[in-house]
């Protein structure tokens, strides 16, 4: 695999009980883009997101991801950020949002074996870990929300707290399933400002799953149209273009513009 491809799929088809989801996909994330999957309910966008990452079994095709299969990532799986649609949990256990950050935290190389045991100890506060957390919380605006309960979270509070998750460590792959999803518009514009931000700066990888055309067309460097395989891929401006988005869509795309 290229080295500054984060993401390379080649001839992947999935199958969700018998139903073929997905067929023959190919296609590369070079590192620092931020690509969008767009399409219609029922496209298998979800499918691709999570087949990629190993959570679904492919049926056929390789999958590489940071220059492994993703069942093989071992410790390079925190490398990569997802943040699901649905994110499920019971909203009765007790856990406050910056300890739920915390858990995101993931000690690296030579200093965890260094350790001392008593560094270990879980009432042992990590500086390091503390400011990572806070910094993470800042920089997705929900300080403010720290010593909530995460189970008292609204849907968008908790998207932000999924994404401030995320942020803990750094990424070389973050997968948004629909992330904004329930998100107001001034989270919506500080959400793709942020963004920017983690490519630009740290040169994060984005796959991210929207049914906000107009946003993708603003934000995202790329765009794979997906419709149980992808119609058409490349530039915004390519890509979304009306012929390629009645493709994608078919009938549902009038309906789609009539609505936005
Ligand atoms: N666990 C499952 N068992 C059987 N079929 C499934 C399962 N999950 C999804 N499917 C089917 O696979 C297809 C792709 O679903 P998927 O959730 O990937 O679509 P999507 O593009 O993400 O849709 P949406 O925009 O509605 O979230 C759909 O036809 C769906 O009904």
């Amino acid at each position: 695999m290229a080295e500054n491809l984060t993401v390379q799929v080649k001839d992947l088809t999935v199958y969700r009980g018998n139903y073929l989801a997905l067929r023959d996909i190919s296609f590369e994330l070079p590192a620092g883009t931020n690509t969008a999957v767009v399409g219609p309910n029922g496209a298998g966008k979800s499918t691709l997101v999570q087949s990629i990452l190993g959570l679904i079994p492919r049926a056929t095709g390789t999958v590489e991801i940071i220059g492994r299969s993703p069942e093989k990532l071992g410790g390079l799986r925190s490398r990569i950020g997802y943040v699901p649609q649905n994110f499920k949990f019971d909203r009765t256990f007790p856990i406050s949002v910056a300890e739920f950050v915390g858990l995101g935290w993931k000690k690296r190389g030579k200093s965890r074996q260094k350790l001392a045991i008593l560094d270990k100890l879980p009432w042992k506060q990590d500086p390091q870990k503390i400011a990572a957390v806070e910094n993470a919380l800042q920089r997705v605006d929900a300080d403010r929300l720290k010593e909530r309960a995460i189970g008292q979270l609204s849907g968008g509070q908790l998207k932000r707290i999924l994404l401030a998750y995320c942020l803990v460590t750094p990424k070389d792959l973050l997968v948004l399933d629909e992330a904004l999803a329930g998100v107001d518009l001034q989270g919506e514009s500080d959400f793709y400002r942020l963004l920017e931000e983690l490519k630009r700066e740290q040169n994060w990888t984005i796959l991210q799953i929207s049914h906000d055309l107009d946003m993708v067309n603003r934000h995202c460097d790329r765009v794979l149209c997906l419709n149980q395989t992808i119609v058409c891929s490349g530039h915004p401006d390519i890509a979304l273009h009306p012929d390629n988005l009645l493709a994608t869509y078919g009938p549902e795309f009038a309906r789609y513009r009539h609505h936005h």
